[in-house]
């Protein structure tokens, strides 16, 4: 599937048996199973920014009734905690789903007459996420499916603001051409189910403007921004979160341009993004736990309030008029591990690009997967 051109190659079935904990599947499937990973998202069936999703039919939140299926997701780096793109992607995709073999809880989801949605719980890396996807009930057999004419919203574990304003010294080793003469960088830290830098283009020396981003300057210059982030270790503390070590990391750099960009009619504005995740993947989508985190920031600011739509895009939904464009809204304030966190909405939309099965033949190591990058660096080309 896609989401605003973000892909979402999605594992329903063939997947090795797995049990325990999500966390423990994941670190399972990291250490015994990564072969398929890299099949499935490196060359020769994917390419530099590909992405996935594993479900899991049996976890503890999906064995316990509290969530529907659970989810792995896959990057060209490894395995992410929190994904908004693939949520609004996968629950459009439940709901259509009717095989009880792939989608053991499928019984469950109920149809609200009333609204015409379904809701669907997806246990993910970073806790339950609740997608709420518009439906349309065949009057004939009773089934439904989803209702491609309204947006699939979800709202996340809590989101929040880790650090505003923190200065980041660039040592000269790690410096870049549009850097000029500073010496440091100034940014934000929010967490939205994963950590996220979020800074304007001009925080690192380019033009404010995402109208024609120099895509290959912005990634080279957010990596070592990243790498002189990660070298800190004051820096590093910022990244605490109080449920679980895993999700402890900078997942991403998210360079933004506020103004800019169609806002949908439902909300006060407008914002552009272009998101630099895992190992430099350049998300297509304006991703999800991105909006997520930028809310939170935005709350904490107090440039946003309670209630208050936002809308968000990428440099895809802004090449097609805006079409594409998630829309975030903070709904409800919470606290997660004494600190104020936001629930923020954010909604979307997904279509489907096929259905399919891969095959690795038995010899064929080039076909098992390769990253072109990791090739030019570890062996002679
Ligand atoms: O929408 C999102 O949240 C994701 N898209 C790719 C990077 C993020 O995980």
């Amino acid at each position: 599937m896609h989401t605003t051109g973000e892909p979402t190659r999605i594992v329903y079935s063939g997947f090795p048996e797995l049990h325990g904990t999500l966390l423990e599947q994941r670190a399972l499937t990291r250490s015994h199973y990564d072969y398929i990973r890299r099949s499935l998202i490196y060359e020769p069936r994917g390419h530099r920014d590909m992405y996935g999703a594993i479900l899991r039919p049996h976890t503890e939140l999906v064995d316990a009734g509290q969530a529907h299926m659970g989810v792995l997701f896959l990057t060209h780096e490894g395995y992410s905690t929190m994904c908004g793109h693939a949520t609004i992607a996968i629950s459009r995709l439940l709901v259509d789903c009717t095989d009880t073999a792939l989608f053991p809880r499928r019984d469950e989801l109920l149809f609200d007459e009333e609204k015409k949605e379904v809701e669907v719980r997806l246990h993910v890396p970073c806790g339950l996420v609740r997608a709420t996807v518009p439906a349309i009930k065949s009057s004939d057999s009773g089934n439904w499916c989803a209702d491609t004419t309204r947006t699939i919203h979800y709202l996340s574990v809590p989101s929040f603001a880790a650090g505003i304003g923190l200065s980041v010294p660039i040592p000269p080793s790690l410096r870049w051409p549009n850097l000029g003469d500073r010496e440091n960088v100034i940014v934000d830290v929010a967490y939205g189910g994963a950590f996220y830098i979020v800074l304007p283009a001009s925080a690192l020396g380019f033009s404010p403007s995402l109208a024609h981003p120099d895509i290959a300057a912005l990634s080279d210059a957010t990596k070592k921004l990243r790498a002189a982030f990660n070298a800190s270790a004051e820096l590093r503390s910022y990244l605490r979160h109080p449920d679980h070590e895993d999700l402890q990391f900078l997942y991403s750099v998210f360079v933004t341009e506020p103004g800019r960009g169609v806002p949908a009619p439902e909300s006060a504005g407008a914002e552009t993004g272009l998101c630099f995740f895992a190992d430099q993947q350049v998300d297509r989508s304006p991703t999800g736990s991105g909006v997520q985190a930028r809310v939170a920031l935005a709350v904490e600011k107090g440039e946003r309030k309670l209630g208050q739509c936002w809308t968000y895009h990428s440099i895809v939904s802004n090449a097609y008029g805006g079409k594409g464009g998630f829309t975030g809204t903070p709904v409800e304030e919470t606290e997660i591990g004494g600190r104020r966190g936001v629930r923020v909405r954010v909604s979307g939309w997904a279509n489907y690009t096929g259905f399919g099965t891969f095959v690795v033949e038995e010899g064929d190591e080039v076909g098992g997967g390769f990253s072109l990058e990791q090739l030019q660096q570890f062996s002679p080309v």
